[in-house]
């Protein structure tokens, strides 16, 4: 059987944000229809092009999840895990989504606001540094949600006691003496109650390093573990705050902590409305076009 799409080369860019790294597919009219088994052929790191997740840049207008968006934001951000499966939310990916519409003229430096499925996401593209860098983007990634009841994750046998924070996806956050606590983190940590996260959740691992300075791994849902993860990140920030006594919301100062991840750094504010802004940079390094053949076609 011949696939709809078949015959038209299909174009694609790679990015990443603090190595957390994407595969881009523009899709403004949303007339490709990708599959799971598609997206993690394509975020393949051996048989595929390579990534931690896939981003396809549709108009809000074209796309189911993004229509009744259109109104408050022109771009909705099609975000997919390397296996396929469909988020809510991806903190690095949307500085990246902006990034590639920074690239291609579609926007400047200021303000954009993103439609993704967990609602409008508003940006900020600092402009390019005086040495010709590009500026980081921050992005407000609404509230966090903490339902609070007693989680734990564990791993090879090791438990500790976790934090569940929502930041638009699922999140456990666990502290820790030392990252390497967590071993090679080849596959999901064990999360109890079951119940707590009916639709599997990211874990995070974190240390301190000095005051409003952390560190964290990740383990991501879909994923596995990943250089960097911006929602985790936040949720990190969040968790870390409340262990601090420091609750913005209430308190009406906000907090600042500086989140280090594998791959980079991350800056992340609550802020006296209880708003979690993340900054951080994205980069756009390739780009090129797919063979349908190879993605369509009855080998790989
Ligand atoms: N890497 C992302 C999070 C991607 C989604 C996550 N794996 C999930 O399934 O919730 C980020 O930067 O936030």
């Amino acid at each position: 059987m011949t696939h709809p799409h078949a015959g038209a080369r299909i174009p694609f860019l790679k990015g990443h944000g603090t190595e957390n790294d994407f595969v881009i597919v523009p899709d403004p009219d949303g007339r490709l229809d990708l599959s799971a088994a598609d997206v993690a052929r394509l975020c393949d790191r051996r048989a595929g092009i390579g990534g931690d997740g896939l981003l396809r840049v549709v108009r809000s207008a074209a796309h189911p999840e993004g229509a009744a968006l259109a109104g408050e934001a022109e771009w909705f951000m099609d975000y997919r895990n390397s296996d396929g499966s469909i988020a809510e939310m991806c903190g690095n990916g949307v500085r990246v989504f902006a990034r590639y519409l920074q690239r291609e003229g579609h926007i400047e430096a200021g303000d954009l606001a993103v439609a993704t499925r967990a609602g409008i996401r508003h940006v900020h593209l600092a402009k390019d540094t005086e040495d010709g860098g590009q500026g980081d983007i921050t992005v407000s990634m609404g509230r966090a949600t903490l339902p609070g009841g007693d989680v734990s994750v564990g791993v090879d046998g090791r438990t500790w006691p976790a934090i569940n924070v929502g930041m638009g996806n699922p999140h456990a956050v666990a502290f820790v003496t030392d990252l390497d606590e967590a071993g090679d983190l080849l596959h999901a940590p064990a999360v109890a109650p079951a119940g707590a996260y009916p639709a599997g959740t990211n874990v995070e691992f974190v240390v301190d390093r000095a005051p409003g300075h952390v560190a964290m791994r990740v383990h991501e849902r879909g994923s596995g573990e990943t250089r960097s993860c911006g929602t985790g990140a936040c949720a990190v920030m969040v968790a870390t705050a409340r262990r601090d006594g420091l609750d913005p919301l209430r308190t009406g100062a906000a907090a600042t902590y500086t989140v280090d991840v594998p791959g980079g750094r991350l800056v992340i504010t609550e802020r006296a409305d209880g708003e979690v802004e993340m900054t951080g940079p994205a980069v756009i390094l390739a780009e090129g076009t797919i063979d349908p053949a190879w993605l369509w076609g009855p080998t790989h």
